[in-house]
């Protein structure tokens, strides 16, 4: 759909897939392969092509993909194409796009059910040769009634004992097309007293006189899911098969067949919990209404969970695949709170996304004293970004990666501007931190203002501001953002918000006709499409306004870009030119989310001042991190131990993380209590949670309280905490330790700062007299390099202000 996404910055690893951590697959996969049961591991993902892909095959489909990987084996992609009336190509082409996309490589390793519908057909006859197949032809409604229920066995239906010649003579007809759909069934001999029910006698073939998209007639009967994925995995050589919950008491059906037909080798199916995400539905039938009903635009419409919409969206694979690595597998369902994944698209855009500047509800603003206009150059990156790149470059749009000082680009400064109809109050409410009469505000790299004057129209509306340019040492408490007037590109700008507005919007029944990692059955089988009513109760969920759309102006720089360059408009969001709507002379960017989490924002508005969370720990990531979202209810057990770590003073976000996750948990459980434990809490969920899964650390809890001394008494910054945390984690030194042997207590001295700083200055002469003739984008610049002269010792805050200071020292810059 574009160009492909320039390398993200952050993955010094280069391509490579982040492994699965250790569960209990992997646990029997590893016995598998030390007992020789497989010389290798070969796993397949099988989506049905009745619909896209979508966020809930997302994890699904990695699990499959890593374990592979992981144990250097065989991924297969397999489209399960037994339903003819639902399968299209148009759906395997784009599922299989989509996961190529995620990053899936299946290599020529790309299957379609139907590439087998002969070879099922001939184990069909084997079964029924066998006396373990009978050709049955009692209604549906009559076969359900027989089967009986949970308290009552099934009764045989009269054609249970047909002979082998009746329904080998029977089946080969069926075959033929000789009967009307619905007419027969060939169904599994087993046992109808079984208290699985699903044992009792399943339906292994149907009569559907439908001509399917790749066999076109040749098949009048189609096999049912019970039947085919077994064999199919077996003639794949498939050995760990795994698929979500739902398929439980599908696997005795599995086993059945696997030793009637004496396969051997032969495949295993190994069930997990299925991972459903807040605020999201997985049903195709779900998603096919909204498309239908036009409460959408299309499949691909960016607020939809397929991953067509949300590649539109703007999100990376990346930040899929850094969402994904984040779930664990288990053996349970559960549902995953949303700031994971949004969290998870935060963190990559971060470090992806360019800051420039927007205006999204423009108000025209003069800047009286300004006679001739100018040209700022301004840094695309703020400090903390500089600050944490691994190589000490940052991107261009485009992806070239280039120092800092470099990564800058021309901001028209004209006598006319727009500035967001919002940053500018005629009636302020107490603590308004942007423009009012009279008052100040500065404008993004461009200088301080004062407003003079403003008109207003008819409804009292702001229509124009007269604001003076004033000097350096002028006082302002906020920042605005801005755009010239005359050169900025005028753009539409889509804000999206959630679809749903409830946490759960399929209800409790959700996983009745949910398909987030395998698929319903009566969606699934053919001859049962589309036949049970889609629930509308969900559609009441629905946001209103969850798109709103606006005109406004983008600074005249990203005329330049790469058209899928995601950018930071600042203070509004990530954004993107909509891959679908966007022209060169109509721009058309669109919201990729959010800088914070504002439901988290309005939750904790809405809640007393007294549940409103304390800061209990220092937050390590430069980003600000939201906290979780009005998540789900925890379990009894859940609460409990949420309560006891909110009681120890761990904040309330990280304790409702750590009371949900068992792993994370058992870690901590071996910290000290007391006055480090919230920090080392902290910790366990930002830092060490990744590697904790992963099996990667190697210190325990109880070593952690030193670190968390040194924090709090200010002996390291909270970066050096970070850095020793991590190092120490992967080789199991004491942080103490490498504290003390590389010197890194003490933070640095305020005389180290001052000749640090005054070293970079003289250093860079040129730069400091360009920054002084006005070139103030270049502070970021002389902050990189004094935190990179410090080794990061430098507390940010302190380092900012010396900085500043220095720089100042003769006569600020002039404008
Ligand atoms: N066993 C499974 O993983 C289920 C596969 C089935 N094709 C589905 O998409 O639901």
């Amino acid at each position: 759909m574009t160009a492909p996404d320039p390398t993200p910055p952050t993955d010094t690893a280069g391509e490579r897939p982040a492994l699965v951590a250790p569960n209990f697959i992997t646990e029997i996969i590893e016995r598998d392969l030390q007992s020789g049961k497989y010389p290798r591991v070969v796993t397949r993902f099988p989506p049905d092509p009745s619909g896209y892909a979508h966020l809930g095959h997302v994890f699904a489909s990695l699990l499959d993909f890593n374990t592979a990987q992981q144990y250097g084996g065989q991924f297969n992609l397999r489209m399960d194409d037994t339903n003819p009336e639902l399968a299209k190509q148009e759906y395997v082409d784009a599922i299989a796009a989509d996961l190529k996309w995620l990053g899936l490589d299946w290599g020529e390793h790309f299957y379609y059910a139907s590439d087998y519908f002969g070879r099922y057909y001939e184990y069909a006859e084997q079964l029924v040769r066998q006396g373990d197949a009978y050709v049955d032809s009692v209604s549906a409604a009559e076969m359900s009634r027989l089967r009986g229920n949970a308290t009552t066995p099934g009764t045989p239906s009269p054609y249970r004992d047909r002979s082998v010649e009746e329904n080998l003579d029977l089946l080969r007809r069926m075959k033929a097309g000789e009967f009307p759909d619905g007419a027969h069934v060939l169904r599994a001999k087993i046992d109808l007293s079984s208290p699985n029910i699903k044992l009792r006698d399943p339906v292994l073939y149907r009569i559907v006189n439908k001509p399917h998209f790749r066999t076109g007639d040749q098949w009048h009967i189609y096999p049912a899911y019970d039947f085919e994925h077994p064999l199919q995995d077996a003639i794949e050589g498939v050995t760990h098969s795994m698929c979500s919950l739902e398929f439980v008491d599908n696997r005795a059906i599995y086993d059945w067949l696997m030793e009637r037909l004496k396969f051997d080798p032969r495949p295993h199916q190994h069930e997990f919990g299925r991972r459903g995400l807040e605020y999201t539905i997985t049903s195709k039938r779900k998603l096919r209404k909204l498309v239908q009903q036009g409460v959408v635009s299309g499949w691909d419409d960016p607020r939809m969970p397929t991953l067509r919409a949300q590649r539109r969206l703007g999100v990376t694979p990346e930040a899929m695949r850094a969402f994904a690595a984040q779930i664990g597998v288990s053996r349970t369902n559960r549902t995953v709170d949303l700031s994971v994944y949004e969290n998870a698209v935060r963190d990559d855009l971060n470090h992806r996304a360019p800051r420039v500047m927007a205006v999204l509800e423009p108000v025209r603003l003069t800047l009286t004293n300004l006679e001739a206009g100018q040209t700022l150059s301004l840094p695309y990156w703020p400090f903390d970004v500089i600050r944490d790149s691994p190589d000490g470059l940052v991107a261009l749009p485009g992806g070239e990666r280039v120092t800092p000082e470099r990564a800058v680009r021309d901001v028209p400064l004209t006598r006319e501007l727009y500035i967001e109809r919002d940053d500018f109050s005629a009636d302020p409410p107490r603590g308004f931190k942007r423009l009012t009469p009279g008052g100040t505000v500065r404008l993004r790299g461009a200088g301080i203002i004062r407003a003079d004057r403003f008109e207003t129209d008819e409804q009292g509306r702001v229509t124009h501001i007269e604001a003076t340019l004033l000097g350096e040492d002028a006082k302002a408490s906020g920042v605005i953002h801005w755009v010239s007037a005359e050169l900025a590109l005028p753009a539409e700008f889509r804000l999206y918000d959630r679809l749903f507005r409830v946490p759960n919007p399929e209800g409790e029944h959700s996983t009745d006709d949910d398909d987030s990692a395998g698929t319903a059955e009566h969606e699934a089988e053919p001859g049962h499409a589309e036949t049970a009513p889609v629930a509308e109760g969900f559609m009441r969920y629905l946001t209103p306004d969850s798109r709103r759309v606006l005109h406004g102006f983008v600074e005249p720089s990203v005329a330049a870009d790469p058209a899928d360059t995601r950018y930071q408009f600042e203070r509004q969001g990530y954004f993107w030119r909509d891959p679908v709507d966007s022209r060169e002379d109509a721009l058309v960017f669109g919201r990729i989310i959010t800088l914070k989490d504002t439901w988290a924002r309005e939750t904790q508005k809405a809640a007393p001042a007294s549940a409103v969370p304390k800061k209990a720990a220092v937050r390590m990531d430069a980003a600000p991190q939201p906290e979780p979202t009005a998540a789900p209810a925890l379990s009894a057990e859940q609460e409990a131990e949420y309560a006891r770590l909110t009681a120890l003073g761990v904040a309330e976000g990280d304790a409702r993380t750590l009371a949900r996750d068992p792993q994370l948990l058992a870690f901590l459980s071996g910290a000290t209590t007391g006055t480090t434990f919230p920090q080392v809490a902290s910790w366990t969920v930002n830092e060490l949670a990744a590697p904790l899964r992963a099996g990667g650390v190697k210190i325990q809890a109880a070593d952690l309280a030193p670190l968390a001394e040194q924090l709090a008494a200010g002996q390291v910054t909270t970066r050096v905490a970070r850095d020793v945390l991590i190092r120490a984690a992967q080789s199991g030194e004491a942080p103490a330790r490498i504290i003390e042997e590389e010197g890194l207590a003490g933070g640095l001295s305020p005389e180290a700062l001052t000749q640090a700083i005054q070293e970079v200055l003289s250093g860079n002469a040129d730069k400091v007299a360009a920054y002084r003739a006005g070139k103030t984008a270049l502070l970021g610049f002389f902050t990189g390099q004094v935190m990179r002269a410090t080794a990061g010792k430098a507390d940010p805050a302190t380092l900012s202000a010396a900085l500043a200071a220095a720089l100042q020292d003769e006569g600020g810059p002039t404008r």
